[in-house]
């Protein structure tokens, strides 16, 4: 990775606005940093609830992993610094916000079937960076995919679920339904889970709601390890052969990122493009 100037930041560099989310370990302010007039994401982590949920080794090294990708579809970690209470990282500041939020906006909570090939094509190449560095996100699921102004989607890592917000899903631990059957059967996974959290969003954003919702605890995961989704007639035959070549309960059988982004479905959403 091109190497960053290692400049030494401190809350004096920027001017704090507005909360733009609120999380368990802080909340996250809109700010401008003072010199460049930029706009950033400034997350303010507590470092007794970091030591209290002894999440700080969590962090260090997801701030690690985070400072060295740099892809247009990953929010960017430009930097971090603390003080005697608080730990400080700098992010990219998305200014459409959450997916999860433009999803609820929506009328049945849907997009349409070019914007969903879009964000999937978006995301898959994201994951493929990702991949391609060892790193497997494991916790793909609208509340973790932000939107830019161009309405480009930003892979943020949230690190832990945010405190579950009301007009969250209503399940304290951030929502299961984008887990793996060989998650929620607690197996070792790999870069799989996350091919799987593509095709669980595929169908959320086509047809309003995720595959398995509605249902809780034991029957929720009894679902996801059948591995049996009802695809509506209003879904196309395209997005729902996707859908189905991705939703496998076997790790290995899912539909390869590559493949997920030269689909006929998503090739037939870009029809102008090369
Ligand atoms: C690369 O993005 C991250 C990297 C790391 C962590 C993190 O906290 N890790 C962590 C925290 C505790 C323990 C272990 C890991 C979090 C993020 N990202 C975020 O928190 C997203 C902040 S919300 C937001 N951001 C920009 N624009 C908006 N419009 C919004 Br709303």
């Amino acid at each position: 990775p091109q190497a960053r100037e290692e400049t030494c930041w401190s809350l004096d560099d920027f001017d704090v606005g507005r909360p733009l989310g609120k999380g368990k370990f802080g909340n996250v302010f809109i700010s401008r940093e003072k010199k460049t007039k930029r706009i950033i994401a400034l997350k303010v982590l507590f470092k007794t609830q970091l030591l209290q949920l002894g999440v700080s080794h969590q962090l260090k090294r997801e701030i690690e992993i985070q400072y060295h990708l740099r892809h247009p579809n990953i929010l960017t970690l430009y930097g971090y610094f603390h003080d005697d209470k608080r730990v400080f990282v700098i992010l990219d500041y998305a200014s459409r916000g959450e997916l999860f939020n433009v999803l609820q906006s929506q009328p049945g909570h849907k997009v349409s079937e070019v914007i969903a090939a879009r964000f999937v094509r978006q995301l898959a190449n994201a994951l493929k960076y990702c991949h391609s560095k060892g790193v497997i996100h494991r916790d793909i699921k609208p509340e973790n995919l932000l939107l830019d102004s161009k309405l480009n989607l930003k892979l943020a890592d949230f690190g832990w679920s945010v405190v579950a917000d009301h007009s969250k899903r209503h399940t304290l631990c951030g929502t299961m339904d984008y887990l793996a059957p060989e998650m929620v059967s607690n197996q070792p996974h790999d870069f799989n889970v996350d091919i799987w959290a593509i095709g669980i969003l595929l169908f959320e954003m086509l047809v309003g709601y995720a595959p398995f919702a509605n249902q809780t605890g034991d029957k929720l995961i009894a679902r996801i390890k059948e591995c049996k989704i009802y695809i509506p007639q209003s879904v196309s035959d395209g997005a729902s052969r996707l859908i189905n070549a991705i939703i496998k309960k076997e790790p290995q059988e899912r539909l390869p990122l590559a493949e997920i982004m030269t689909h006929p479905w998503i090739q037939d959403m870009f029809p102008r493009e090369e």
